[in-house]
């Protein structure tokens, strides 16, 4: 059974933020990497460095319709003197007759995307053309590489193109499908468990609440946001909170071997707090419990026999909230082979007064002002049963420890809701 006497990271040893941080990442050893259809990779991370397996454009061609001939033909053209070519065929795209020699004082059609033809090198477009049937009239010389898109000039063959580590996003796709990556080598999203636990939980929100029932306010959260945090939630679960009904539902969670497993509630002190006696009970090892943070102070984090993971999310809404986005989300993030969160800060525009005894997070919006900065206005209410202000929220600010009042105009460092979001 757990014993308090070897309990290291409670009492007044509760974990600071930065150092549960690091747990986080010497725990996170990045998943196998798995070969995936291009068309499944959007929301998985990039395993290696891709190169680019051909040149884009990968052969010069048209960026107009009109004709293509060589530049050095109508140097001489005046108005007294000009210059005419015969139009001698067409290039279309997909078509493979315009990569033929042009031969001598000749011009062709040519279609935007069709190949320049060997010899030529520019293109006229057809509206700034002077031509009656199949022949060009010049009363002027005409510059070469006008209106030529160059092999290569998009991207170089062999150039790398995206970098290990990168989320592959929709953005992406029109690269990776223009150099012919039917299929590329990512890191899978880990697969997770949510256990909620709790007797006075209720999931089915149509369901009449009786005496000291409530709805259960983050089963629904998490499904929605694990994929914008980087997880797969294969398994979902409501238990009373008892430490048997709670060890009934690990083992059942673990069945399916996801990586991580989530819970919520039981975290505190209180005698219904049972996740940390289980977890020890069933002889995994806990990394951290209780962090000088505020909300989520009872977070957990703990390595299970069997290899996966276990975040003991405290009960409170926001509280659930704040663990899932300040702790399991950077972990994740490792998981997968992500670089670190990239900092994003804000200015306050009012003063907060917050204790310095620990890293506070504040309810918040970020949005640009109207003269453009970057701005965050934190919530007047923070207080981690209300998710009316998380409702009016999109993002965390960090007040760090040791900081014990902030004025309006510093810079405070952000944590959007959807760190997908900008
Ligand atoms: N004596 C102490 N009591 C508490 C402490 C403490 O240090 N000493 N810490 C407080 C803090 S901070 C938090 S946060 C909560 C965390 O509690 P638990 O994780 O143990 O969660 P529960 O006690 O099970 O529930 C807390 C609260 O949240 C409600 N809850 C739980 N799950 C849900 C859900 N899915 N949807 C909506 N609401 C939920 C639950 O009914 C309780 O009201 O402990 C403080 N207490
Ligand atoms: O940390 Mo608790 O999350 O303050 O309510």
């Amino acid at each position: 059974m757990f014993d308090p006497a070897h309990d290291c990271c409670s009492g007044p040893g509760l974990r600071h933020y930065v150092d549960c941080l690091e747990d986080l990442h010497r725990e996170a050893t990045h998943l196998e990497a798995t070969e995936v259809e291009l068309s499944e990779a959007i929301g998985q991370t990039l395993a290696d460095d891709l190169k680019a397996p051909l040149s884009l454009p990968s052969f010069n061609n048209s960026a107009m319709d009109g004709f293509a001939f060589n530049s050095d033909l109508v140097k001489d053209a005046t108005i007294d003197s000009p210059v005419r070519l015969p139009v001698v065929g067409a290039s279309i795209a997909g078509d493979n007759a315009g990569l033929a020699q042009l031969k001598g004082r000749q011009a062709v059609k040519i279609m935007t995307g069709a190949p320049l033809p060997l010899g030529a090198d520019t293109v006229l477009p057809v509206e700034a053309a002077s031509w009656e049937t199949d022949v060009l009239t010049f009363h002027a010389p005409y510059q070469a590489d006008q209106h030529v898109r160059h092999i290569g000039q998009d991207v170089a063959q062999g150039k790398t193109i995206l970098k290990a580590g990168t989320l592959l996003a929709s953005q992406h796709l029109p690269l990776l499908s223009a150099l012919g990556l039917g299929k590329v080598r990512v890191i899978q999203r880990p697969t997770a468990a949510w256990i909620s636990t709790g007797q006075e939980l209720v999931d089915d929100l149509s369901q009449t609440l009786k005496p000291g029932q409530i709805y259960n306010a983050t089963g629904l959260y998490a499904a929605a946001t694990a994929r914008e945090l980087g997880f797969d939630l294969q398994h979902t679960a409501t238990v009373r909170d008892t430490p048997q009904d709670f060890a009934a539902a690990l083992d059942t969670a673990i069945e399916g071997k996801p990586r991580i497993i989530l819970s919520t509630g039981g975290v505190s002190a209180g005698q219904y707090d049972f996740v940390k006696p289980v977890l020890t009970d069933m002889g995994a090892t806990i990394i951290f419990h209780k962090a000088r943070i505020k909300p989520a102070k009872p977070v957990l984090f703990a390595r299970l026999p069997g290899g996966s993971f276990f975040f003991g999310l405290p009960g409170n809404p926001i509280s659930t909230a704040l663990a899932l986005r300040a702790f399991v989300y950077p972990f994740v993030r490792h998981l997968s082979g992500q670089t670190p969160e990239p900092m994003r800060v804000a200015r306050l525009t009012r003063d907060v007064q917050v204790d310095a005894s620990k890293t506070v997070f504040l309810m918040g919006r970020m949005r640009l002002s109207d003269s453009g900065l970057m701005i965050a206005i934190p919530n007047k209410r923070q207080q981690s049963f209300q998710t009316a202000p998380f409702a009016e929220s999109n993002a965390w600010l960090m007040v760090p420890e040791g900081v014990s009042e902030l004025s309006a105009g510093d810079q405070v460092h952000c944590l959007p809701f959807d760190p997908g979001s900008n």
